[in-house]
């Protein structure tokens, strides 16, 4: 006998709005994403992808409407630092890897002090995400003394050391050298192989085709498609789309 319960979406907006004085940078943003699902979205300078990432990790405030991370708001949690939120990791253009501290402790930090594991505990779990990311070999090193990808990759363990149930990413790869990108990429597709909830804010199309189950694509701050990746690269519907995708595909 079926004892499945429809389990709410692991993000859900609804009716979300917000302004920067007299900017409305989002409009009216209705979205559930499913667990396990990756979200790309898409969009071009401006359209109000890195404030709806920012909104979902309640890193800014909404005018109106309603975020809910797994059927719950996010606790207020004041201004604590978006690496040491719990439920939500986030992942950005900057690696904001703590500069005087080792990858190591950058990586054990938030779970010691938020989530109380032991010592012990929490370095046994870092070595693990360590290793996923493939820089275990790094750990004992200080953030400036590793690649933009390395210190890349060392920000993706440390937000899931945090265990958190949705991934936002927020222009990942944008600051990387062009060698490094593929690296990052690679841990980002591999996360999404494991079923992690992701939300990513990316201009890699090559990712978005592979990676996304679902490509968002804003513009003034709507959503104004919302597709399959190989239906929205081959058939885009709206105007604003395809001119975005003719300057992008022709870089
Ligand atoms: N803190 C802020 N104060 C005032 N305006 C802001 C602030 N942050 C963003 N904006 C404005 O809000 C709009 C949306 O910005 P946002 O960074 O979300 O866009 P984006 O799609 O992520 O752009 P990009 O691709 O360039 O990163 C832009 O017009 C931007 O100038």
């Amino acid at each position: 006998m079926s004892t499945a319960t429809s389990a709410p979406p692991m993000i859900k907006a609804t009716a979300v709005n917000k302004y920067f004085g007299d900017l409305h940078v989002l409009r009216d943003i209705n979205l559930e994403v499913p667990r396990g699902q990756v979200v790309v979205v898409l969009g071009p300078s401006g359209s109000g992808k890195s404030t709806l990432c920012r909104a979902i990790n309640r890193l800014e405030p909404i005018n109106d409407g309603a975020i809910e991370i797994d059927g719950k708001p996010l606790p207020e949690e004041g201004k604590t630092l978006a690496a040491l939120r719990a439920d939500v990791g986030m992942v950005f253009q900057q690696f904001n890897l703590f500069a005087h501290k080792t990858i190591l402790e950058n990586v054990t930090l938030a779970p010691r002090k938020v989530r109380k594991i032991n010592a012990e505990e929490a370095r046994k779990t870092a070595m693990e995400l360590l290793d996923r990311v493939g820089i275990a070999n790094q750990s004992e090193k200080y953030p400036a003394q590793l690649s933009g990808g390395q210190q890349q990759r060392a920000a993706i363990a440390r937000a899931l050391a945090m265990r958190p149930k949705v991934m936002l990413f927020d222009e990942p790869t944008s600051a990387l050298d062009p060698e490094m990108v593929q690296e990052v990429l690679d841990t980002m597709t591999g996360l999404a192989e494991e079923g992690m909830t992701m939300l990513v804010v990316t201009h890699e199309m090559g990712f978005a085709r592979r990676a996304a189950h679902r490509v968002i694509f804003m513009s003034d701050g709507e959503i104004v498609e919302d597709e399959a990746p190989e239906a929205f690269f081959t058939k885009p519907k709206s105007e604003r789309a395809k001119d975005f995708l003719g300057k992008i595909l022709t870089h």
